[in-house]
């Protein structure tokens, strides 16, 4: 598969570093106003650093448009001449739907929307997929390439920005919750790198806890509380604070934000 990513910044140079560590491609195009962030690529067997949108789309099968929603409308009409009926076209950007990129590039073509996380450039992203009636047909092949880089589901794409919320932003509540336990793990005496690593192998150790038992958070909880003991004092202190209805309401705020930026 030849694939292009065109905007290769925080997302974008994410997806290159996972494609280019699983070696998912026959070619890479690496497209960018300036592409310092992926430069360290450029030593890469079949990876193509370049500022020429058209060359990339032209070079490739697969297209990756990781640019900024305001970004995206210019880039897509300047390439569209060049996009064919077998071009897959993969867009990530939050809030951006399908019925706007047919509007620029056609509905003939295949359009397939992903939402990725940053986790992607170490294999772990949790990346949602859907794809407009004639991209069905290409889902399967998008699908694959994403599997290689974290966990796939195909979803309706009323669900995409509640994806975004949960998935991608949610790489950055839990680096919060991560940092907070950190915080208070220095409070009780480690120093910082002890706490970094105490918190985030605890982080890993209850992620991989859910995943491989299948249970369900409380019952791993039930399994930790010690009665009268020092983690229901600390669990019933925290909801006290609001712990689960903070959470709650800052992912209700997120899909508000992102329900606002799809109508601008
Ligand atoms: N970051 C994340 O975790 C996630 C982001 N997304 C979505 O992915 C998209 C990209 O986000 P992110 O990577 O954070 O954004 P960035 O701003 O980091 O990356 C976008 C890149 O595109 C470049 N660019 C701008 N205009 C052009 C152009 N005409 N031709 C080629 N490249 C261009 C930008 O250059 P310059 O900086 O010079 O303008 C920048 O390097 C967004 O739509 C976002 O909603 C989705 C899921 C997760
Ligand atoms: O914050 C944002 O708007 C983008 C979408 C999800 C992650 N970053």
């Amino acid at each position: 598969m030849k694939i292009a990513i065109i905007g290769t910044g925080n997302l974008g140079s994410s997806i290159a570093k996972g494609l280019i560590n699983n070696k998912s491609f026959t070619s890479l195009y690496l497209s960018d106003k300036n592409t310092s962030a992926v430069k360290a690529f450029s030593n890469e067997d079949y990876v193509t650093l370049t500022d020429d949108n058209v060359l990339a789309v032209e070079e490739s099968d697969m297209v990756i448009f990781a640019l900024q929603p305001k970004h995206i409308d210019a880039v897509l009409t300047s390439v569209a001449p060049k996009i064919t009926e077998n071009h897959v076209i993969i867009s990530v950007a939050a809030g951006v739907d399908i019925l706007r990129i047919e509007g620029i590039i056609g509905s003939d073509k295949n359009i397939i929307r992903v939402m990725p996380n940053t986790a992607i450039s170490i294999g772990k992203s949790m990346t949602c997929l859907c794809a407009n009636e004639k991209g069905q047909e290409k889902i399967g092949l998008a699908q694959k390439i994403f599997d290689q880089l974290g966990t796939t589901m195909v979803i309706s794409e009323d669900l995409v920005q509640a994806a975004t919320v949960i998935c991608a932003s949610g790489i950055a509540f839990w680096m919060r919750l991560a940092r907070a336990t950190t915080q208070g793990a220095i409070q009780l005496g480690f120093e910082a790198e002890q706490a970094h690593e105490l918190a985030t192998q605890t982080c890993y150790g209850a992620a991989s806890l859910l995943i491989e038992s299948g249970r369900h958070p409380e019952q791993e909880i039930d399994r930790v509380t010690t009665p009268s003991g020092c983690t229901i004092e600390g669990l019933n202190a925290m909801e006290h604070q609001g712990l689960s209805s903070a959470l709650i309401q800052g992912i209700v705020a997120s899909f508000e934000k992102i329900n606002q930026l799809k109508k601008n």
